[in-house]
Parts: C-alpha cells; structure tokens; sequence
C-alpha cells in the first residue's frame, strides 16, 4: 500500500504555508515585477497567475510536490502507451490522435499513428464530398441539415469547437446537436429540416448509449416515414464509433463508419472521428489545424520544465487552491462569445476524470479532488452569478479566457470585453476596503457601508489566447486536458474512467417502464411515491 501523498512533509509543509500566505494584495505590494515572475507563455497562449494568492515558497513547495508525485514519469508513461488507465486495461492515447502525418506509434505491434490518419483520410473525403454539394440525399439534392446525434464527449467536444470556429463554417449548412432523450431535442432540431437534404451523425463510442440510440432510431423512423427508401437510408446515416460491428448491425452501411479505438477516452475523443461534425463545418483543413494545435501543446507539455510547464502549472494552482486553501469550485469565465460552450466542455473534462475518491490502489482519499466547475461567456456572467464572486461568503477562484486579436470589427466592443475582463480579475483581487469606501462615499452611513465593502483576495488566473483559431482552441483543450491530467497524478487517482456513471443507467433501466408496480418491493419509498405520482398525473 503506497503513502497517501497527504501525509508527506511536503504536503504538511504546504499547508503551513497556506496558512500564513500574504493576500493578494499584499504580495503585489512585495513584488513590483510580480508579473512577470508569476506569468509564462507557449503555443501563443500567455497564463498570468500573479493574481492567485501564492507565494515562491508555496510555488516552489509545489513544483516539488509534482516531482514527488512523479508527474514527469507519469507523464512519460502516457505519452509511451502504458495502460495507465488500470481499472479498464487501456492505453491513454489521444495524444497520438493529433501527430502530425508520417509519425509512427507502435502500439501493440500496430502503427496506430498510420490507422489514425487513414481515419482522417477517411473524413475528409466524405467531409468535402459534403461541402461541396457532392454527397446527396435519396432525392438526388445535397445536404443543407446536419444533425449530430450524441452525448457526453460525443457531444460537447465537436458542439464546443464548432460554436468556437463558427467564422471557418461552411455558410450554407445547418449544424444541429442532438443530445439528450428527452424527445424535445430532437423534435426542435428537426421542425424545418427536410429530411431529403438530411445528414445524421451518429456519434457514439460504444454505440451502447441509451440516449443516442433511442435518438438516432426515431432519426431512421422519421426519414423513413418522410419517404426515404430503405436502400438509399445509407446517404443519410454515418457513425463515428470504436464498435463498427454495432454500428452495422444498427444498419449503418460500413463504408459510411469512421472508427476509432478505445485508447481514445469519451471526454478525449475530439480529436478522433468523433470530430467529423467539426470537419463537417468548418472543412478538414482547420480541423487538422486544431489538430496540429492540440500536438504543440503535446510537446510543450512533454518538453518544458516544470517550472515553465503550462498544464503543471495550472494543475498546481488547482491543487494549491483546492488542497491547501480550501476553495472548491472553479469558475470558467470565457470572454468571447464563441467560447460560451467551453465551460460546458471543461465540466465533462474535469469532474468526468477527476471526480474520484479512491487512489488507483482503491484506497478512501482524505482530500479534495475535482474542483466543481461552471461557468458563463463573459461579460454575461458578470450580470449574473459574479455577485457571488465579488462579496459570496465562499472564495471561487475563476479562470478568465480572453483573446486579444479583434476580429468582429465593430467599434468599441472588443476594448469594452477586454476590459471589463481585466476589471473583474482587479476587483477580484485587490478588492476596495471600508476606508477607500469612506473616502469615496463621505455621505453613506456607516450601517450601508459594509454592503459595499469588497474584501478581495479571491484569486484569479487569466489565459490570455494572441487569436481564436482552430490551432489555437486545439492547444487550449489540450492544455485543460492536460491539466486534468497532471492533477490526476497528485491526487493519485485514475482520470480515465468514469464508474461513477453506471450505477443511475443501471437503475434506469429497471425503472423503464414507470409502472409502480413494476419496482422492487425493498425499493426506497420516494421513488414508489414518485411513481404512483406520476400515474395519477397522467
Ligand atoms: O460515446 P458514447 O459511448 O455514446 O458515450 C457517451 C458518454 O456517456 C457515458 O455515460 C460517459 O459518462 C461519457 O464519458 C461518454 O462520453
């Protein structure tokens, strides 16, 4: 049995520190050039973390906190195809996913590098069959609607990206994303698409989940029910999946499966086949920049020091504010209307991987893991949950995400974002104490003036991207995940799996029939309550 990582000296050592750090306010007062010794950049991505509340002690205290961990040896353990992934014997290889043409990865005595640009091969002759208007549906016209049937990282990775890169997007298609089972979704989706100019993109994994096979057989129902012949159902059906026999035997023609392979987790899967709706959109070209993207962050990650490390040292804020300084939640603050379903993606990303409480060898951790994460496109959230932010009894640190290049062109309103982005992570930090508050407002009485007090040090980190791009967003996912990743390490728990999702579809499926007197007597009085709630509301 290993050690739990919090009863090393250097874990007691980082709490002591944290209790007696300096606030924010006080430690930019000690460093004029805080900045700039707090501050690092790569792949056209600049992280400033002066304004966490940190010191070189506890900064140094933790780089070797990753060194003990053994961050690098772990990471070297992936990036080598080890099945680090333990509780389900896989490889952990999305990173291979991204390597540039004419690398090799053997792995398992296979160039898995050769089989994933064969895939993409694959994508971008259908993709630009598509675009071009050469693909077409039983009526012989071509495809206006794309309808991306998925869920969880067949989802929220390709709906993320494709918002983001929307000004690549091909102006003539419509891209739907159809997740949930609840039939709204795919109701609302399909109110004005003709089903003649119809393409569905069953994306899915497993090709097992409950969601999107219900959604992707209602998808065949209502073409065939709108006309379309049996044998021409092909043109309108591909999937995206590791288990192409299942997708087949849904009666997805084979050439129309693009495949992957389970050393590509779900929330990792963007990447893979499981971007073809990316590909679709915004043509094969700007997904393979993403793709190149995500890999220079691959190698800034396997490269730099730790010191200079991105992901570690994003890894290590989280850690440092989760671990030592009791802040829980993590706040994603994008400020760029395109990243507005980026919080959404991380949310996956991160309490996915690391919402565990067991260290690989199985034992109870007695610390925090996975921050619980939200979050909203700025300036929007500021108008809404950044009260909370400002004066809540609780601190959540937030991540800000900004873009410097201007590229909506309209006067005034990137200098306005920028600001107010630059403003809020001020506020956050420095806060205005009762005696500035005095001195600005000599009329207000001295029971309002607390309500306008705002104590600051409440810690922020802004990640400042020199452009939106596909090359870009692909070395910012990849930064997430890498951090995801590193933190994993520390925690020592496995961020590849995911138990924690089947105990509700198992039940699910007992419940599937809503009858009350279909459930077990031992069952919980709440549900049986519910359930003849239910029969009576009917
Ligand atoms: O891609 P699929 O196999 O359909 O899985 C879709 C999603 O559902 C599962 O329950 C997992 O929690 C997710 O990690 C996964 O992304």
């Amino acid at each position: 049995m290993t050690t739990s990582v919090s009863h090393s000296s250097l874990w007691c050592l980082l709490q002591q520190r944290a209790t007696n750090t300096p606030s924010i306010k006080e430690l930019f007062k000690a460093d004029p050039k805080r900045f700039d010794h707090f501050s690092a950049s790569a792949c056209g991505i600049l992280l400033d973390y002066s304004k966490q509340r940190l010191d070189t002690t506890a900064k140094l205290n933790l780089l070797a906190l990753a060194r003990q961990q053994k961050v690098e040896e772990r990471r070297d353990a992936m990036f080598a195809g080890e099945a680090i992934n333990h509780t389900e014997n896989r490889a952990v290889l999305h990173t291979v996913l991204r390597l540039p043409k004419g690398e090799q990865f053997i792995h398992n005595g296979e160039n898995i590098a050769a089989s994933v640009h064969q895939v993409l091969q694959q994508m971008r002759t259908f993709s630009d069959a598509v675009r071009e208007g050469r693909w077409l549906g039983y009526t012989g016209k071509p495809i206006r609607t794309i309808v991306n049937i998925g869920i969880g990282g067949s989802d929220l990775g390709p709906q993320m990206a494709c918002i983001a890169l929307a000004p690549w997007s091909q102006k003539n298609l419509l891209l739907h994303f159809v997740s949930n089972v609840d039939g709204r979704h795919l109701t609302d989706a399909l109110k004005n698409a003709e089903p003649e100019t119809t393409l569905f993109v069953v994306a899915s994994k497993t090709f097992s989940t409950m969601e999107t096979l219900t959604n992707a057989k209602t998808a065949r129902e209502w073409m065939l029910s709108h006309g379309c012949p049996d044998d021409q159902i092909r043109q309108h059906f591909v999937a995206l999946s590791t288990n192409v026999d299942a997708a087949a035997k849904f009666g997805i023609a084979p050439e129309n499966v693009f495949p992957f392979w389970n050393w590509a987790g779900g929330r990792y899967s963007v990447w893979s086949a499981i971007g073809l709706s990316i590909a679709l959109y915004v043509g094969a070209d700007h997904f393979e920049e993403m793709l190149a993207g995500a890999h220079e962050m691959d190698l800034h990650f396997q490269q730099a020091p730790l010191e200079k490390n991105l992901p570690v040292l994003m890894a290590l804020l989280g850690v440092w504010n989760i671990n030592f300084l009791g802040l829980q939640a993590l706040s994603i603050a994008p400020y760029h209307q395109r990243m507005a379903r980026l919080p959404a993606y991380l949310q996956q990303l991160e309490m996915e991987s690391n919402g565990k409480s067991v260290t690989r060898e199985g034992q109870r951790v007695d610390y925090a893991t996975s921050p619980i994460l939200f979050g909203e496109a700025g300036t929007n959230g500021q108008h809404a949950y950044f009260q909370l932010l400002h004066q809540g009894a609780t601190i959540i640190p937030t991540d800000f995400i900004v873009v410097a290049e201007d590229d909506a062109g309209l006067p005034g309103h990137n200098q306005a974002l920028l600001a107010n982005c630059f403003a809020q992570s001020k506020a956050m930090a420095l806060g205005k104490d009762i005696s500035q508050v005095r001195a600005e407002l000599p009329d207000v009485s001295e029971t309002l003036l607390p309500h306008r007090v705002f104590e600051g040090n409440r810690p922020s980190s802004t990640i400042l991207l020199d452009e939106l791009s596909p090359k870009s967003l692909g070395a910012l996912i990849a930064l997430y995940e890498h951090k995801v990743f590193v933190q994993s390490v520390i925690w020592d728990i496995n961020a590849f799996d995911q138990w924690g999702v089947e105990l509700g579809k198992s039940l699910a499926q007992q419940l599937i029939s809503l009858q009350p007197e279909a459930v077990k007597e031992d069952y919980d009085s709440s549900t049986k309550g519910l359930l003849k709630a239910l029969k009576r509301a009917k």
